[in-house]
């Protein structure tokens, strides 16, 4: 399985998510490419397997910055086919906490990707063992998720 790793993050949390779900799906055998969402078109990922899309919320519930090309060019691609899981940092003192994750996730739904129902939000770092153990439990599922959907559809 191919997997594309796209995040945002400002202070490193959202980052060392990513690289938990990386190491996750290297030790099942899939092919992972990892990027910073500015840099990525989206013609780019429609590849993969699987796209794994992070971001950290800024502001009051928003998109950092630095998403919003990623985001904008979404609206130009039918997304059927694509399976799709969300992650991102954020922190309880706010009051939409990690809303960012859902908003792409409800972006990635409308233009057509499957997205996966469970949407990975950690608070801050991921450095508890418990933290760490739901990052590499969702990146299991997901996996597990893909592999199953796309032998179903091959039959
Ligand atoms: C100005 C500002 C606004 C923020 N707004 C939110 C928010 O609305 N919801 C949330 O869950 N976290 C919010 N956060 C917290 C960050 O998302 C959190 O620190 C996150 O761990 C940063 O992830 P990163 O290290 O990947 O950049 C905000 C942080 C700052 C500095």
């Amino acid at each position: 399985m191919k997997a594309f790793i796209g995040y945002l993050s400002m202070s490193g949390n959202t980052e060392d998510m990513a690289n938990i779900l990386k190491n996750v799906l290297v030790s099942k055998g899939c092919e992972v490419e990892m990027e910073s969402l500015d840099l990525t078109e989206v013609q780019s990922i429609l590849a993969y397997d699987c796209i794994f899309i992070g971001a950290y919320t800024w502001g009051d519930g928003d998109l950092p910055y630095e998403a919003e090309d990623f985001f904008e060019e979404l609206n130009e691609y039918d997304l059927t086919g694509v399976h799709a899981a969300c992650f991102g940092s954020g922190d309880h003192a706010y009051p939409k906490f990690c809303a960012a994750v859902d908003t792409f996730a409800d972006k990635l739904n409308k233009r057509g990707a499957h997205v996966f129902h469970q949407r990975l939000k950690i608070e801050l770092n991921p450095e508890t063992d418990d933290q760490i153990l739901e990052c590499q439990q969702f990146a299991e599922s997901v996996y597990a998720w893909v592999i199953n959907k796309k032998e179903i559809e091959h039959v």
